[in-house]
């Protein structure tokens, strides 16, 4: 079943067109990657889905319902929560109390405490750590608290932008295990990630996106042949000239 449909989305800030009509799907359980240079209108793209940047023009639909009209609260009723590329904890509360903000939606105080739990069986560290205020946490630690934090809200998609960003290739590695445990659990996960070897360890699928549009669209198997990404993002797609299946526009 079709999760989210995104369809001719345009966002703008002021002179500067970040995400030129722009069309991605994520069916029920799918994990799928963003990926892009700087500046390419992933974070636009997440941040319009979750609702807190506004859409020039296109429609979203989540479940085939258009919520493109809902406030933020309304789609993380909806189930949608973004760990934005800032991680946006609160800098001056504790871990747990962190993690009790992400579940302030919720009216089931009783799961709620359990999903705590959860939350400090999956990242231990946190649990050591749950009086501390979170602005002394490491980057690593700060960056599992903003994934704790969206996951206490129960989603159905969950949204990471760069998960990875600024992060020790050790604690990369666990942020992508828990990535891969979510995936197993059966969470839709939209990926944002400039390191598409990253990605393509635990994508189902993936676009490359440049200058606001998808330039191409496949499996990681698909787009590993022949350096395909490596082309789109370094090659010939900067010239503009790389054609990609149907469904997918061309960069211009
Ligand atoms: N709030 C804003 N006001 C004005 N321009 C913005 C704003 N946010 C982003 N932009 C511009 O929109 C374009 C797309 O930015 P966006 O952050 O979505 O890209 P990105 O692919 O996520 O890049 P990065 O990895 O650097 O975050 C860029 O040209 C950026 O400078």
């Amino acid at each position: 079943m079709r999760h989210l449909d995104v369809v001719g989305l345009t966002v703008i800030y002021g002179a500067v067109r970040a995400v030129a009509n722009m069309s991605i799907h994520l069916d029920e359980g799918e994990t799928v990657a963003l990926i892009g240079p700087n500046g390419a209108g992933k974070s636009s793209l997440l941040l319009t889905i979750a609702g807190v940047v506004p859409a020039r023009s296109g429609s979203i639909k989540l479940r085939g319902e258009d919520i493109g009209s809902a406030s933020v609260e309304q789609r993380v009723g909806s189930g949608i929560s973004v760990v934005p590329e800032t991680r946006d904890i609160f800098a001056k509360l504790s871990v747990h109390e962190n993690l009790l903000i992400g579940a302030s939606l919720r009216r089931d105080a009783a799961v709620v405490k359990t999903d705590i739990d959860r939350m400090y069986s999956l990242f231990p560290r946190l649990a050591e750590r749950r009086k501390q205020m979170a602005g002394f946490l490491s980057g690593g630690e700060q960056q599992m608290l903003a994934i704790g934090r969206a996951l206490m809200a129960r989603p159905k998609l969950l949204m990471l932008d760069e998960p990875s960003l600024g992060l020790a290739p050790i604690i990369t590695d666990k942020v992508y295990e828990t990535i891969a445990e979510l995936k197993k659990s059966g969470t839709s996960i939209l990926l944002v990630e400039q390191n598409a070897e990253r990605a393509f360890g635990v994508c189902d699928r993936a676009y490359i996106i440049q200058a606001g549009r998808v330039t191409l669209e496949g499996s990681p198997e698909e787009l590993a042949k022949g350096g395909l990404v490596e082309q789109a993002l370094f090659g010939r797609a900067a010239a503009g000239i790389v054609r990609t299946s149907p469904q997918v526009e061309t960069a211009q």
